[in-house]
């Protein structure tokens, strides 16, 4: 098979992604960073009554103007109504958030009056009508959608969720993400090591993606380069109701690597193997009924650099959200030789440069088995297939990784 585009297998991997079962329903505080499955009615007005935007009194405009003296009838404040009518001479002290009074439409705000001491009080400016007055509704009204479905459940949005009376939400549900490590050789962290054996980082960090973009993560944990071991973490998968199944190593061509035979082996329907892409040739995309296998590369730099531009892309899709944008534009600091067929994702520092732009700096070692080297990186420069050699000045493109 020729290798695929970038932009192809991104094509092909998201394609008929959306979420999928039903919505859960959260408590609100349960609700942040979640998505809005259904349209979300107001199920009340606010403000439910004209309310006064400041302290001051409450008048009739028409009667006020500076130097008016007024009859100081009563006081309304918040959730403690004055429930008479503002009579004309007469004014109602009056707090913020506070029911304005039947006759009156307007305020004027404290600093412009001063109490006499004998149940009066004199107005120092004109009163304009409509002032400091908040209308019935103005902010929205009963019955009205107010947050439509696919909203991502920000602070401003589960304020005004819980502001239109809703102590529940329906929102998407997470997308379950399975991660299988495959390899002999490989132990998880913490354990004690033989002399050929290493540990399965990847795992954590392509776990830690997944998470950020909205997943639930089953972790499958270590599965031997054995047929056996294969069948049964993808049956572990299948049964905890994976919407994508994401293996790391075993993907390339060695006798060892057993990932894409086990899956087609089991019925997976193969989308491609190996994209014009480095690191990361050998990613493989299928569908095992509803469940994605996405199979990354072993070594840590391919797996990583596959999980932002693929796997993170795809959680968000499945869970009906926004992809983080990561994309932005560049100024090469170091020249860069002309590029064969496969895109190259160069990990690098990314810092503001003099005219308010970012300056990008490839790192001197590519190796796709280093970490430390990604760990210190900001960003990966994208050099296209077949890029003509670039000069320091050059403008790139950029991946961001981390701020
Ligand atoms: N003859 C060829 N050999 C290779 C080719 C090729 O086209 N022809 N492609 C190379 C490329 S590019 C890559 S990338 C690797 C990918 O290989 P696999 O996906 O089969 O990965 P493994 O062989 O299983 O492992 C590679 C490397 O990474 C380490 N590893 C594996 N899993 C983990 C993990 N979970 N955490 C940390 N490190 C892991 C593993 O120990 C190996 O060192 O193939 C090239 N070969
Ligand atoms: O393309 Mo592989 O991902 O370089 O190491």
């Amino acid at each position: 098979m020729a290798l695929m585009p970038v932009d192809d297998a991104l094509a092909q991997i998201l394609e008929g992604a959306a979420p999928r079962g039903e919505p859960e329903m959260l408590g609100l505080a349960e609700c942040f960073d979640r998505v809005l499955a259904r349209d979300l009615k107001a199920l009340r007005t606010h403000p439910p009554f004209a309310a006064s935007a400041m302290d001051g009194y409450a008048v009739r405009a028409q009667d006020v103007k500076a130097g008016t003296v007024l009859k100081l009838q009563g006081e309304s404040s918040a959730g403690h109504s004055f429930d008479g009518t503002l009579e004309p001479g007469s004014t109602v002290r009056i707090f913020t958030g506070a029911p304005v009074p039947a006759g009156a439409d307007a305020i004027v705000i404290q600093e412009h009056v001063s109490p006499l001491g004998d149940g009066t009080v004199r107005i120092n400016e004109a009163a304009i009508d409509g002032r400091h007055i908040r209308p019935a509704g103005v902010d929205f009204t009963e019955g009205k959608v107010g947050l439509e479905a696919g909203r991502l459940l920000d602070a401003g949005a589960i304020t005004f969720a819980a502001a239109m009376n809703h102590a529940s939400l329906p929102v998407a549900r997470r997308p379950r993400v399975a991660i299988l490590a495959t390899g002999d050789e490989l132990r998880l962290p913490g354990q004690k090591l033989g002399p050929s054996q290493i540990i399965a980082s990847n795992t954590f960090g392509v776990a830690a993606l997944a998470r950020g973009a909205g997943a639930d993560v089953i972790d499958l944990g270590i599965a031997e380069d054995r047929m056996e071991a294969l069948d049964a973490a993808l049956d572990s998968a299948i049964s905890q109701g994976a919407d994508v199944l994401v293996t790391i190593g075993g993907a390339s061509v060695g006798d060892h690597d057993l990932v894409q035979e086990a899956m087609t082996g089991r019925g997976m329907a193969l989308d491609f193997w190996k994209i014009a892409m480095r690191p990361g040739k050998p990613l493989m995309s299928g569908r095992l009924g509803e469940m994605r296998v996405l199979g990354l590369p072993g070594n840590p730099a391919s797996s990583l650099v596959c999980a932002y531009l693929f796997l993170e892309p795809l959680v968000a899709r499945l869970g009906g959200r926004p992809a983080p944008k990561r994309i932005q534009k560049a100024i090469l600091t170091r020249d860069l030789p002309e590029n064969d067929q496969r895109q190259d994702y160069l990990r690098g520092d990314l810092a503001p440069g003099p005219e308010g732009g970012l300056e990008a700096t490839p790192s001197l070692r590519q190796d796709s088995s280093l970490m430390k080297i990604f760990s210190d990186a900001r960003c990966l420069i994208i050099r296209p297939p077949f890029a003509p050699p670039a000069i320091a000045g050059d403008a790139c493109d950029v991946l961001v990784l981390r701020p």
